[in-house]
């Protein structure tokens, strides 16, 4: 067991769907002042794929059974307790900091009172503060549609203002602005793909508790009506951890798709584009891995109804498979997964 004076920091990284927290974690983990940190990843939707984006040495644990800020709690507090024991009975095993990645869609205040009210939490580790990425493209729509976008950021301790590199200084300035409306203390990071902003990562003080800690216990418990962005999530009774209402997320539906066969590239892109046209930005966020039989695989990222170029620069590690992840509004889901499931062809087809 820990003691104040080796409780590990444990970090929380948000940021809406899209918004550039996996792209920010793989640039910035593989630092040496971030040797030592387990990544905890938590992701929506039945196919896990942001863990297979990360590169490098550091343990990555996946919580894919739900979303953390509701579902897995229990599954969040049986991983850090899993760490604990295997640092205190395995000598080939150290950790020095965790960084929890929530799903876009997280709700950071149940995490943050599951952390500062669970007390075997809070004899090993300390909380380090809550790092929010907001989407610098998408940031102005996301935050008029989605409320848990603007409570990710009224909760964070420091901002990160993602993808500069497609920004004007006025775009930057007005999106420091939105971010200071909603929360006045936090500090504000600028972040490109070739430029993390790593002292968002590494400066925080252990002995102290976040600066706004009040800020964080109004939230905590706080109430739809004191912001005028976007639509209220309906509190639902939760068991387990925590059994106390809890909010839901806004409306949102995964359609998850895998193939067992090479796929036609062709058909992928044009799928794709075709969704977008047809359903802009309903196609809240799109994410896939592709085994398009060229040797390594192919990454694709659509945020609100944009498709992204190719990033990752990723090796197979065993047998090349292609999945995918969607989110949409519900209203749409079933037409985007007929449509997905009608366009996408393997590259052997002969029809
Ligand atoms: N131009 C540019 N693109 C970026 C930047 N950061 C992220 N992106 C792109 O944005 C897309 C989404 O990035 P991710 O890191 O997957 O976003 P995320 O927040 O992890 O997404 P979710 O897992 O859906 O919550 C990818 O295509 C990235 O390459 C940036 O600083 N500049």
């Amino acid at each position: 067991m820990s003691n104040i004076f080796n409780q590990i920091p444990l970090q929380i990284l948000t940021g809406f769907l899209g918004s550039g927290k996996t792209t920010l974690l793989n640039k910035v983990v593989n630092r040496p002042e971030m040797k030592g940190t387990v990544l905890i990843i938590n992701e929506v939707g039945e196919i896990p794929i942001d863990n297979k984006l990360i590169s490098g040495d550091n343990p990555v644990i996946v919580l894919d059974s739900g979303c953390i800020c509701c579902t897995v709690q229990d599954g969040l507090v049986n991983v850090l307790h899993y760490l604990i024991e295997e640092k205190d009975n395995n000598p080939e095993f150290s950790f020095n900091r965790v960084i929890i990645e929530t799903t876009g869609i997280a709700d950071p205040a149940p995490i943050i009172d599951l952390i500062f009210h669970y007390e075997e939490i809070l004899l090993n580790y300390s909380f380090a503060g809550t790092i929010t990425v907001i989407d610098g493209v998408n940031a102005k729509e996301e935050l008029a549609k989605n409320y848990e976008a603007v409570k990710q950021i009224a909760m964070a301790d420091k901002i990160i203002i993602s993808k500069t590199d497609r920004l004007s200084q006025d775009e930057i300035e007005a999106l420091k602005n939105t971010a200071e409306d909603l929360n006045q203390s936090a500090d504000v990071f600028l972040s490109t793909l070739d430029n993390p902003p790593m002292d968002a990562f590494t400066s925080f003080d252990i002995f102290n508790t976040p600066k706004d800690l009040k800020t964080v216990m109004k939230w905590i418990n706080s109430k739809r009506s004191d912001y005028k962005l976007a639509s209220g999530m309906a509190p639902v009774k939760l068991s387990g951890v925590m059994n106390k209402t809890l909010p839901t997320h806004s409306n949102y539906q995964t359609i998850a798709l895998s193939f067992d066969k090479p796929l036609n590239r062709f058909t992928v892109v044009h799928a794709f584009d075709a969704l977008n046209s047809q359903f802009g930005e309903s196609i809240i966020r799109l994410k896939g891995i592709f085994d398009f039989d060229e040797g390594y695989p192919f990454v694709i990222h659509g945020v609100q109804g944009e498709c992204y170029p190719v990033t990752n620069q990723l090796e197979w590690e065993g047998k090349p498979f292609s999945q995918m992840v969607v989110i949409v509004s519900p209203r749409i889901a079933e037409q985007v997964e007929h449509m997905l499931k009608q366009m996408i062809r393997p590259l052997d087809d002969s029809e």
